[in-house]
């Protein structure tokens, strides 16, 4: 990229989060990935450089690591002009979704993060002229706490992601809960991936996106976007799905473009297609904990039928979905474990602050950071150094909770080689695919007591108010049986 000679009309507004904004070149398959600062909180072009810097090490040195090579671009970071980032600002502003518009796009810096772009297959530099199809999931923690740490008995039924939709429907972020849980998309069980990836697609919120040649055609800004339309989805899909057939339009072939999808998904999910270095995981934790979420309404209506809960995870051990849940796990203590142990290195920071640079807490994150990553042992020695590494593999394991994977899909002939990129078939066609993981910016220190405080918000919100009712729906139907039996005894 020539840095120098950049011009603002090449870019267009990609997508934002809660803390960078990605504009994407119209030709070429790059991004250019900002941060964004809410008003009056700017910082140092030096400080966001280092911030910069800090995420393409994390990415390097220990997400590649963990997740293997082929999975984690880490991009550069580069400096650009100040007078294309002020016009590229102005150019897009009008394209921002509101709810994100309390952060500003940093325009003051020159710097950003330039990286593949993902919603076009791992071409790098320039499109390439066949049609892709990008499907971006961000699945959330997939596990439920196993931690004895745990004091809210909710946590060891209830996975987090289905108890914060209640609390996020009641401040009006969504609209309507999700049927989806990470659980069943984590089962490796198929039939639990498919109903988990339909839910996502029945309410995506901002779990899922859909592009089609790197444009976003499916998902969701905020609660005020307007309902899913299958239809017109389907629509978009068909062709690849159905490409030489003239399949029928309407509900039938709406439902079956989704099912093609769902599979297709699913494939690449439970894919192995890492060929980088091998046994790059070096975690090895096991299953843990329970194997099903209590408010997952697939296990609900298994449970209501009589069956038994189905298989622990069938993951296989290369898959994304697997290493991500494993470094996911990280957090072995549960943030009412972790809390404490943040307070122990809080102290020790409060009598000794010019430590904070010996312990990495704001990095660098290097070989010598990651190698510490990997002492598993949960036995409190009462030291600051057993306080520390708890606290940076709880960071890790939360970014891993909040990660997206993004599935690229091109649609290759049926014996045409794929340029020895991973093949899936379709009933009707065959994809050449890559799969992706992006949004790896370790969580800050600083978060751990907002997580704290959210956690227990979480859980008392759930507890008071789904079990609550879920208690008087029990109490009704008990009191109908007695009243039932009653009749019966006057019968
Ligand atoms: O706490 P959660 O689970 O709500 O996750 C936050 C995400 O909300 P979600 O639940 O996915 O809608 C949240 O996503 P949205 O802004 O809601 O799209 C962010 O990803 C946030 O991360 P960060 O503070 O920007 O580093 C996420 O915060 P972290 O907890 O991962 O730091
Ligand atoms: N390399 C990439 N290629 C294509 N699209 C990308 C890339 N990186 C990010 N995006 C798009 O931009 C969106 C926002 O990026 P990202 O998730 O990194 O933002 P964030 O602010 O860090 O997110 P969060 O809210 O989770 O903190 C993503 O959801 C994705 O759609």
């Amino acid at each position: 990229m020539e840095e120098g000679k950049m011009d603002e009309n090449e870019w267009g507004y990609h997508g934002e989060g809660n803390k960078s904004l990605v504009v994407a070149h119209a030709q070429r398959c790059v991004v250019l990935r900002f941060l964004k600062f809410p008003p009056n909180r700017k910082k140092t072009s030096e400080e966001i450089f280092q911030h910069l810097q800090n995420i393409v090490d994390f990415g390097k040195n220990v997400m590649k690591e963990f997740l293997g090579e082929n999975y984690v671009h880490c991009g550069e970071v580069i400096q650009l002009p100040l007078e294309f980032v002020k016009q590229l600002c102005l150019k897009i502003q009008s394209e921002r979704p509101e709810s994100r518009c309390d952060k500003d796009l940093d325009t003051l810096s020159g710097y950003a993060m330039c990286l593949p772009n993902l919603t076009r297959l791992q071409t790098y530099r320039f499109a390439e002229h066949r049609p892709i199809l990008c499907v971006e999931i961000k699945p959330k923690c997939g596990f439920i706490p196993f931690s004895s740490d745990v004091t809210h008995e909710m946590k060891h039924k209830v996975c987090r992601y289905c108890m914060h939709q209640h609390l996020k429907v009641a401040t009006g972020k969504w609209r309507q809960i999700s049927r989806y849980c990470p659980l069943d998309l984590y089962s490796g069980n198929k039939q639990r991936m498919h109903f988990a990836l339909k839910s996502l697609l029945q309410e995506a919120q901002n779990n899922l996106k859909i592009f089609k040649n790197g444009e976003l055609i499916y998902g969701c800004k905020d609660a005020r976007s307007p309902v899913a339309d299958w239809s017109e989805l389907a629509h978009h899909l068909k062709p690849f799905f159905f490409p030489s057939n003239g399949l029928a339009s309407g509900p039938h072939c709406t439902r079956a473009v989704i099912r093609e999808l769902v599979h297709v998904i699913t494939r690449v999910l439970l894919s192995g297609s890492d060929k980088g270095r091998a046994g790059t995981l070096r975690l090895g934790l096991g299953p843990q904990g329970p194997r099903v979420c209590e408010a997952s309404p697939f296990s609900r209506s298994l449970r209501c039928q009589g069956k038994n809960t189905p298989e622990r995870s069938g993951l296989p051990k290369g898959c994304l979905l697997y290493k991500t849940l494993q470094v996911q796990m990280l957090d072995l203590l549960d943030i009412e474990g972790l809390y404490p142990l943040y307070n122990r290195v809080e102290r020790y920071l409060e009598e000794f602050p010019e430590e904070r640079k010996t312990l990495q807490i704001d990095g660098p994150y290097d070989e010598a950071f990651y190698q510490k990553l990997l002492d598993l042992s949960t036995e409190d020695d009462g030291t600051v150094a057993f306080a520390l590494t708890k606290v940076q593999q709880y960071r890790v394991a939360m970014t891993a909770k909040d990660c997206s994977i993004m599935i690229a899909l091109s649609p290759c002939l049926q014996d045409a080689s794929s340029d020895q990129r991973p093949v899936v078939p379709s009933s009707r066609s065959r994809f050449a695919f890559s799969v992706s993981v992006l949004d790896l910016d370790l969580k800050p220190y600083e978060s751990i007591p907002h997580q704290y405080k959210l956690d227990g918000k979480i859980v008392n919100y759930y507890s008071k108010t789904v079990c609550a009712k879920d208690n008087a729906v029990m109490s009704t139907r008990f009191k109908e049986s007695e009243d039932c039996t009653l009749v019966l005894h006057k019968v």
